[in-house]
């Protein structure tokens, strides 16, 4: 049997990217066909190595190729991927910069950061991470870097700061120019050039993300960030609590305001429900049941998933090795799938080109 190249092509145009809502092909995702004699491989470009539908849109192209042109065909489909972006980001190099907010303090908004980088860096993606939380920044000790000093040269006059590299991923934390005993009582014009500092003056060099754990509430910080770097989104993270969740709407709110206007990818309801160690499969809504799922709902934004409350992800950040790490673990699983929602939420907006809505969703 003889097939073409433009056989194949139209058979994949019969595959939907289900996100994106249009064919490979017309996306322009298939590319390296290669026919040899019933053998046929190509290759998927995927937005995001971290695409929760890989699995799908490789079946289906398989099922395409059998149905549209013969089952007899060895098909080889090598899915890979090359983010995407839609905005200069302001730091040479980045693609996408996600911020992680939430309205109020110690609801694991830190956690939920070093998962998200460290999960996507897990996916496949090149990723940084700044801690940009100037009242209490967790990096250091979540990553088991307390004391270390990023190495700085001057070059032209200039200052160039060298994230420090740990799990495959670039760090910065504002942890690592200020004395750990001292509180530094920032002021607002501080408080903005050190920011500021963090993503200009460090070499990040090519990322996909780059993710930034901001302070809790709605401040200097995310004034500085948003006012001076086009942020692709921010994730909210929040407890199930209605007092978590009021102080979340609030920040949800700031992102959506005309003055700053950055897109809300999702929300994640961590410490979601309790589950003890020795009885996996029980949960125990001690916070309340579904508030992060009902607020996402309320605002119509994505719901990107429940992390429970569990001691192993507070010893893994206190041990400097964040959970995700780990394999065949419920809590990497969570981690992983808020990961790839995050992924597709970015992939989604950038897909979308420049609108002055807010909203991202499906
Ligand atoms: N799902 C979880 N299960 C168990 N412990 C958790 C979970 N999420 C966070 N923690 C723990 O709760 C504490 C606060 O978390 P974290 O520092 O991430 O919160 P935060 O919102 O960033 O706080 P901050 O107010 O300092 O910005 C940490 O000790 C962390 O290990």
């Amino acid at each position: 049997m003889v097939i073409t190249k433009e056989q194949v092509l139209q058979a994949l145009s019969h595959v939907e990217e289900p996100d994106l809502k249009k064919d490979l092909v017309t996306l322009n995702m298939i590319q390296d066909i290669h026919i040899d004699g019933n053998r046929l491989s190509f290759s998927v470009i995927l937005t995001t190595p971290a695409c929760p539908l890989k699995g799908l849109i490789e079946n289906a192209c398989r099922n395409a190729i059998g149905h549209f042109i013969s089952k007899d065909i060895e098909v080889s489909v090598n899915m890979t991927s090359r983010v995407t972006t839609q905005k200069n980001t302001g730091v040479p190099g980045v693609k996408n910069i996600i911020a992680v907010a939430s309205g109020k303090g110690g609801v694991g908004k830190s956690t939920v950061a070093a998962n998200l980088a460290l999960g996507l860096a897990k996916a496949g993606a090149s990723v940084g991470l700044i801690d940009a939380d100037i009242y209490g920044p967790s990096v250091p000790i979540m990553f088991g870097l307390e004391g270390e000093r990023p190495k700085a040269t001057q070059e032209n006059g200039k200052t160039r700061i060298e994230p420090i590299e740990k799990y495959g991923i670039k760090l910065l934390s504002i942890g690592f120019f200020t004395d750990p005993n001292q509180p530094v009582p920032w002021r607002g014009p501080m408080v903005s050039t050190a920011v500021k500092q963090l993503f200009n003056d460090a070499d990040w060099g090519e990322l996909d993300y780059l993710v930034v754990d901001l302070p809790p509430g709605t401040g200097d910080v995310h004034i500085t960030v948003t006012q001076t770097f086009p942020v692709t989104g921010a994730v909210i993270v929040t407890t199930p609590q209605n007092v978590a969740l009021a102080d979340a709407k609030k920040g949800i709110g700031m992102f959506m305001m005309n003055a700053i206007n950055v897109p809300i990818l999702g929300v994640v309801e961590n410490m979601a429900y309790f589950t003890p160690a020795e009885l996996p499969g029980n949960k125990y809504h001690i916070f309340g049941r579904d508030g992060g799922k009902k607020l996402a709902e309320q605002l119509d934004v994505p719901f990107l998933g429940e992390i429970p409350l569990v001691a192993s992800i507070s010893e893994s950040g206190d041990a400097g090795m964040p959970v995700v790490l780990q394999e065949n673990n419920a809590m990497t699983t969570a981690f992983m799938d808020m990961a790839r929602l995050v992924a597709q939420q970015v992939s989604i907006y950038n897909a979308r080109g420049v609108t002055d809505k807010n909203v991202v969703n499906n």
